[in-house]
């Protein structure tokens, strides 16, 4: 098995630490560097509650793109900062792979144009859940028939961006799936902003946000006389990390961006 050399960006966070732990377990892959903005300077090993890697940390990301030998980004920070580092890996020739969400539309297709034009892989994948993609293509299938829909997704009070990744992706496939409509009453009015949450091509998201959660959706279908539920939970961030390696796997052999893990399934 060949080896993949790595680098994480947003080690110390909640998914980063997770990912290091994964990487630790996989002898294929090697973690070449972190990109952290503190403990620059220091090695992984260093750092209180992180694996005993070897690599150096740098918040210059160019300088760490410069003085390491990498075949893949794994980014897991914020929106603000997974974009940057997603554009500066491509120019470095260096494959991202992002769990990071909240990008914007034109980031998407911004990122697309690069990895095109730079003829190198990207996965973009607002969960890498497997249940959670499942979750999103059942969703898709049963919006043929049930194109009444409203998604409620439930995550941890320390969340930057919503509605969720996942949300988002859902409403889209959804889209692809039943004709635009509007739904509930066309003369509904909301007497406190933003109690019918948000809206994508009529339907509607609710962001919940509390402590003791991690990361939950459900997507609920109506219809004459019926429900339908479709739901799914991570329990634990260790969840997503089967499809984080799935993810580092395919991008060494890409040449395009491709958004979301469900592409990547047989
Ligand atoms: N695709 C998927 O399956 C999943 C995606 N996510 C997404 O992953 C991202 C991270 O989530 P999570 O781990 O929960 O968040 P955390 O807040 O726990 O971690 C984010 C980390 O990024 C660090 N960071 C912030 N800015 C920078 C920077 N400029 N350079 C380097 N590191 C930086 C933060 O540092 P500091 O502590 O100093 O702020 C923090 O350690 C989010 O966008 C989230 O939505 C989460 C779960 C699953
Ligand atoms: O921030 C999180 O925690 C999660 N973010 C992703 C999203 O925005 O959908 C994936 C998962 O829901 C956990």
């Amino acid at each position: 098995m060949s080896n993949t050399n790595v680098i994480v960006a947003g080690p110390r966070g909640k998914m980063g630490s997770e990912a290091l732990r994964m990487i630790e377990k996989e002898e294929q892959f090697s973690l070449v560097a972190c990109i952290d903005r503190k403990n620059a300077g220091l090695k992984v090993q260093d750092v209180e509650g992180l694996p005993a890697f070897d690599a150096p940390i740098y918040d210059d990301v160019e300088q760490c793109f410069q003085d390491v030998q990498a075949d893949v980004l794994i980014d897991l920070t914020t929106p603000e900062f997974g974009y940057k580092h997603t554009r500066l890996a491509l120019e470095y020739g260096i494959r991202p792979v992002v769990g990071t969400t909240g990008f914007t539309k034109d980031q998407l297709a911004e990122l697309e144009d690069l990895a095109e034009k730079k003829e190198l892989g990207v996965v973009i994948a607002p969960n890498f859940a497997l249940g959670a993609v499942l979750m999103m293509q059942f969703s898709k299938w049963a919006a043929k028939y049930f194109p009444d829909v409203e998604i409620i997704e439930r995550h941890h009070d320390q969340k930057l961006d919503a509605p969720s990744g996942t949300a988002v992706k859902t409403a889209e496939l959804i889209q692809e799936a039943r004709e635009s409509k509007q739904q509930g009453h066309p003369d509904e009015k909301e007497t406190l902003e933003g109690a019918r949450g948000a809206d994508l091509d009529g339907m509607k998201i609710h962001s919940v946000r509390l402590p003791g959660l991690i990361a939950h959706q459900e997507v609920v279908f109506g219809s004459n006389g019926q429900t339908l539920t479709l739901k799914h939970d991570s329990y634990h961030r260790e969840s997503f990390m089967s499809g984080v390696k799935l993810a580092v796997e395919h991008v060494l052999k890409l040449d395009v961006l491709v958004y979301g893990l469900e592409n990547l399934l047989e």
